[in-house]
């Protein structure tokens, strides 16, 4: 593990044994030279797309693990299928590998984003700072995050919620090309955001939400094995769904298990629009698609007998086959896949600690908090 302390101005990397970043790629990692004070201390997953001859040139000084398509094939033999190839979901082989606590996923095209006072934003601290706090999913909080710096429950809000949930996802989003689909980008092609929005919600029980992977990070214990990204790209009908795909799945299994999902801050600078035209031929089923999913995952009830992510998970294929291979195939495909995909998962991560674990208490958590809050970084 590369030993570096981090430069004066920074606080020390909190939680740096504790979280993977992973980072799909199917063009190089340059961008990490921009990240390197607030990534250098941890550890990188990078998972490399496309061509498994290309040789991925990382900087100096990261420590860090690459798998190619050779390596992902040669790790799950013929479990490797459920794997995309030729799209951004190849990313969840690194959730896969990983054996950490936590899970900051990143694209290659992201950058440090400035807030508007001009300070660089540590993403990945603000994240872990969002999965060591509670949720609040039950009862919005009109103040927003309660448990930030300045915040709290406003009144009316019930005592007896005030605890919270543990939180198993945090979004991030984007400034400069928003993660727009390709009709929208189409058709405003040199908008860019500018807004900064200074705010962490929880997205309420009930409520699905369109995941967006680009900047993501999630516990790993409490969530990872829903964190599947399906079937996308090469030798698929649909392409560029598969963190949206996930975002639902994990969304009703958080929602079941009582977990919590975030979203607003970290800002990241997004730099690069990917073509709009073919962006379009990839996504083009899954907008016609989604206007089934989403009734058909507002009306997911999972028996209360599913209380890990896992069996959440292979309950949610059952009714993925029944439900939607009425819409086409392709869903009894991946039916089958997101079947396969837990039994990696089992293979993977044998431990009881890891795998078959209750959803977290929040006291666990709160251990971490108090580092975070112990290292002055909160
Ligand atoms: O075939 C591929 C394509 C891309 N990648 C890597 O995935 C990320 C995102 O790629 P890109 O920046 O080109 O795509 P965006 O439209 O900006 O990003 C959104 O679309 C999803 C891509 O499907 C992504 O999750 C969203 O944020 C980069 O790191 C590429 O190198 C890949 O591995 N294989
Ligand atoms: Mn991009």
């Amino acid at each position: 593990m590369f030993e570096s302390s981090p430069p004066p101005s920074l606080p020390p990397p909190v939680l740096k044994d504790e979280v993977d970043i992973v980072i799909p790629t199917i063009r190089n990692v340059d961008f990490l030279e921009k990240w390197r004070a607030f990534f250098e201390p941890y550890h990188l997953i990078i998972v490399q797309d496309g061509d498994p001859s290309k040789i991925i040139k990382v900087p100096q000084g990261f420590d860090y693990e690459l798998y190619n398509r050779n390596d992902i094939n040669r790790i799950l033999g013929s479990k490797a299928s459920c794997i995309s190839i030729k799209d951004s979901a190849c990313r969840c082989f690194g959730f896969l590998i990983s054996k950490k606590k936590y899970i900051f996923t990143i694209d290659d095209d992201c950058f440090v984003a400035k807030d508007p006072t001009g300070k660089e934003i540590n993403a990945l601290q603000q994240h872990i700072k969002n999965l060591v706090t509670p949720s609040t999913p039950y009862f919005f909080n009109t103040l927003y995050d309660p448990y930030r710096e300045g915040a709290d429950f406003v009144r009316g809000y019930p005592f007896s919620l005030r605890e919270g949930v543990p939180t198993a996802v945090s979004h991030g989003i984007w400034l400069n090309i928003a993660d727009y689909d390709a009709p929208t980008h189409l058709v405003k092609p040199l908008e860019r955001n500018k807004r900064y929005v200074d705010a962490v919600m929880t997205i309420p029980k009930g409520a699905l939400f369109p995941m967006s992977a680009m900047n993501l990070a999630f516990n790993r214990q409490l969530i990872g094995p829903a964190m599947y990204f399906g079937l996308m790209g090469e030798a698929q009908p649909a392409g560029r769904y598969s963190s949206m795909w996930a975002g639902w799945c994990v969304k009703v299994i958080s929602d079941h298990l009582g977990l919590g999902v975030k979203t607003g801050l970290p800002y990241i600078y997004h730099s690069k629009a990917s073509n709009a035209f073919l962006n379009l031929k990839k996504e083009l089923k899954g907008i016609f698609w989604q206007e089934e999913l989403i009734p058909f995952f507002q009306s997911v009830s999972l028996p209360k007998e599913c209380n890990t992510p896992q069996q959440c998970y292979i309950e949610l294929s059952k009714q993925v086959r029944d439900k939607l291979g009425k819409v086409d195939d392709y869903f009894i495909k991946l039916s089958d896949a997101m079947v396969t995909w837990i039994q990696c998962w089992e293979e993977m991560n044998p431990s009881p600690s890891s795998s078959q674990s209750q959803p977290l208490s929040l006291p666990t958590l709160e251990n971490d908090a108090a580092i975070i809050l112990s290292n002055g970084s909160a």
